[in-house]
């Protein structure tokens, strides 16, 4: 990809993952050598990708909240048990990228929920601590792609900016794939604001309970 030097397999190790909700799948963690913004980068692959014409995968970019403590205030960790099943039925990986906070960090992903408690929205947020609305750069998921030999994709994502920026960066994403949207009264208003702000194809949503 334009700019970065090839990043190779480091390691690749069998972990058996189990969530609280009782599923459970094998998945191969792999890490990497020479990714081009330097984080700690994992991939999980599923299913038996290597035997799957088009992979599915997703980019999944972390969410310590939601996806370890279970927070209501965004849709990250039932996005995040959703993929690794689906991508386990047909083969495929899971890339989590260390972008805490659409890249600005966990510290300041919880300073712009305070400036949203005080009614914000989470791209206004953003901008009040001096960032722009999304800092996240694919450029080290574009090398983990290529390092696994995976020159076409399937993308879950309802982010067009992903599929933007992937492709540029030489991704082939021959569809997307649409997420799930996982509702609820405390999320909604953040979900909404992605739809109005950045194009998310999700149609404006209301809450399942
Ligand atoms: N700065 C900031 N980041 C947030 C906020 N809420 C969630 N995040 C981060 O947003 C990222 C998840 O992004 P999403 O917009 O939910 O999903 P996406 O990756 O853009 O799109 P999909 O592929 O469709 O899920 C994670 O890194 C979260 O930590 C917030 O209010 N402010
Ligand atoms: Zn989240």
């Amino acid at each position: 990809m334009p700019g970065a030097r090839p990043a190779t397999v480091r390691t690749r190790v069998e972990i058996p993952l189990r969530f609280p909700d009782g599923y459970s799948v094998l998945a191969d963690a792999v890490t990497f050598v020479d990714l081009a913004d330097g984080a700690e980068h994992v991939a999980l692959l599923l299913g038996d990708p290597e035997a799957t014409e088009v992979p599915l995968v997703r980019m999944h970019s972390e969410c310590l909240t939601g996806d370890v403590f279970g927070s209501a205030r965004c849709d990250c960790g039932p996005q995040l048990r959703e993929a690794v099943e689906r991508i386990a039925g047909v083969g495929g990986v899971l890339v989590y990228l260390r972008q805490e906070g659409r890249g600005i960090g966990l510290y300041n992903k919880l300073d712009a929920y305070a400036l949203q408690d005080q009614g914000q929205d989470t791209y206004e947020a953003n901008r009040s601590l001096g960032f722009p609305d999304d800092v996240r750069d694919y450029t080290a998921a574009a090398q983990i792609l290529a390092a696994l030999g995976f020159t076409q994709v399937d993308l879950l994502t309802n982010n067009p900016d992903k599929v933007t920026q992937l492709r540029d960066l030489g991704v082939a994403v021959r569809t997307t794939v649409p997420t799930g949207v996982f509702a609820t009264e405390t999320n909604l208003r953040y979900l909404n604001a992605k739809v109005e702000h950045t194009g998310h194809t999700i149609a404006v949503v209301t809450p399942v309970d």
